[in-house]
């Protein structure tokens, strides 16, 4: 099963002719001269390569030609490209103090309330306690509770599924709200429906955000301050959205203040009463409801999407090998019987586990991490690295890498059986560091969890013998997601 190749990527860079090269490199010059990259163009740099509709699979057909590290240009701003998973090792984890910062950026303020939340704040005495008051709260809440917290969405989760009755559909919105109401559940202590109204505008909007700050109509504006002059009507539904998300959350935390928050047990509440303390310490850090606010977005946004695009892809690449689902199962019958797993069984379901893994790395559905800052010089694989450069992971590329994975475009779970080959270092669909993914365990167990249950519970058949199969390239922007599709789920017969 090959996928989308990054071979087959078109490299507009070969039609710019030299003397647009040249005369890019006299009004640019180079901050990391030691660098090669493709040639960029005078005033737009590298944006066409930017802007291509896959950028993963582009940066990793780019890699091909220019090594495993290369810079792009983007206005003034110098990007440095990493492609393969030692490179990205050593800058987010052995050089995490050097490359730690986030990029500043007009666009990124406007979502981030001032560069106030986890995932978009630079790195900062301030930013480190926020993210630690966060990821201690999580911890707390997460502890004793996770696991009936999954358990509960993957039943609800079997019974939607049981209740189509065999009709063809698309699950996608099912895993939203399955994934969604982990978070819910963990933040504010409440689950929704899928018909809630709550829901739907809280998910739309949040979504709306991510693919409109992802689209290279806002990114411009980054680089080319002028064209914030111009009429952008993709901005102006951003700002609309943001405008919108601060109210629904808004109203949710105030909604949770009058109700709930001294009953505690939720990380919202955990962090409300944070503030009721002084912080103190060596940061004097001063955690405001602002930093609650947009912790509340930094775990919708980042634990609903990813975890939900990567189920919609698991079941895509299940109907295309029928026998894997099959595998999985005999595993789930044979090692537990017919009683429902738990995540303390993983390690006597090495098949299950295999599956999991070869997805996160086939299909790392934050591809291209978020980028990086270089917060002082410093080098990586041997190149300078001046300050402010922005430093972009592309996870797509490093577990596309021939030099790590035989046969990186196929889907072969069994690469991660052991003696299979497959290599749980240059696994990295987390990033790591001091940016590592703040909801890494979760996600992990509601994978194992949700996996497990919809595999011990249903066959998924192509929706018919006419329609194609899903389309298993997929499409990249922040997340990268499968194309809508359909699916039959047929009981098993237990
Ligand atoms: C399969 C699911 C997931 C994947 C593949 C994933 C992947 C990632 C990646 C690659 C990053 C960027 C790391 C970097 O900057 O180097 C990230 C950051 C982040 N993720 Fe996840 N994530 C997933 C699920 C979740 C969940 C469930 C949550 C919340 C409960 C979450 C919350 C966050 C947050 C808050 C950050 C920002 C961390 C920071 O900047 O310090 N993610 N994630």
């Amino acid at each position: 099963q090959s996928d989308g190749d990054a071979k087959e990527s078109k490299q507009p860079e070969a039609a710019v002719p030299k003397l647009l090269h040249s005369l890019s490199k006299r009004f640019f010059g180079s901050l990391s001269p030691s660098l090669s990259g493709p040639p960029s163009l005078p005033l737009l740099g590298n944006m066409l390569d930017l802007a291509q509709e896959h950028l993963p699979i582009h940066l990793t057909s780019l890699a091909l030609r220019y090594g495993n590290i290369y810079r792009l240009n983007c206005g003034s701003t110098t990007m440095v490209i990493l492609n393969n998973s030692e490179i990205i090792r050593e800058a987010l984890i052995k050089k995490w103090s050097d490359f730690a910062g986030r990029p500043h950026s007009y666009t990124g303020d406007i979502v981030s309330s001032g560069g106030r939340s986890i995932s978009l704040g630079d790195f900062s005495e301030g930013w480190k306690a926020h993210r630690r008051v966060a990821h201690s709260a999580l911890h707390r809440c997460t502890m004793d509770s996770l696991h009936s917290v999954i358990e509960k969405q993957a039943h609800h989760l079997c019974q939607v599924l049981r209740d189509y009755n065999g009709k063809a559909v698309d699950l996608s919105e099912d895993f939203t709200v399955a994934a969604s109401n982990v978070i819910t559940t963990l933040t504010l202590g409440k689950s929704y429906d899928k018909s809630s109204e709550d829901l739907q505008k809280l998910q739309d909007c949040l979504n709306e955000i991510v693919s409109l700050w992802g689209s290279p109509w806002i990114s411009a504006l980054d680089s080319f301050p002028l064209l914030r002059k111009l009429p952008n009507p993709p901005f102006s539904r951003l700002m609309k959205e943001v405008a919108r998300r601060d109210e629904l959350i808004g109203k949710h935390i105030e909604d949770f203040k009058k109700n709930d928050h001294k009953k505690g047990g939720t990380v919202t509440s955990s962090l409300l009463q944070s503030l009721e303390q002084p912080q103190g310490g060596a940061s004097q850090m001063t955690l405001t409801e602002t930093h609650v606010h947009m912790t509340t977005v930094d775990l919708l946004i980042g634990g609903t999407e990813t975890t939900a695009a990567l189920l919609n892809w698991t079941v895509a690449f299940l109907l295309h090998r029928p026998e894997v689902q099959n595998k999985v199962y005999e595993e789930l019958c044979g090692v537990l019987d017919v009683r429902y797993p738990q995540y303390s069984d993983r390690h006597r379901l090495p098949y299950l586990c295999a599956l999991i893994n070869e997805m996160l790395r086939l299909r790392p559905v934050a591809p291209l991490a978020v980028p990086h800052r270089a917060i002082r010089n410093s080098s990586i694989a041997g190149h300078f690295i001046p300050k402010n450069t922005i430093i972009i992971p592309n996870l797509y590329g490093a577990h596309h890498d021939p030099e790590v994975w035989d046969d990186p475009y196929s889907f072969k779970p069994e690469r991660f059986l052991e003696g299979g080959g497959g290599s749980l270092r240059a696994l990295i669909p987390f990033g790591g560091g001091a940016r590592l993914c703040l909801g890494e365990a979760i996600a992990r167990m509601e994978m194992f969890l949700f996996t497990a249950y919809l595999l011990r519970d249903f066959k998924f058949l192509p929706a018919s013998k006419e329609e194609p199969l899903p389309d298993l390239r997929g499409v990249a922007s922040v997340v990268l997601k499968v194309k809508p599709y359909t699916v039959i789920t047929h009981p098993r017969e237990k």
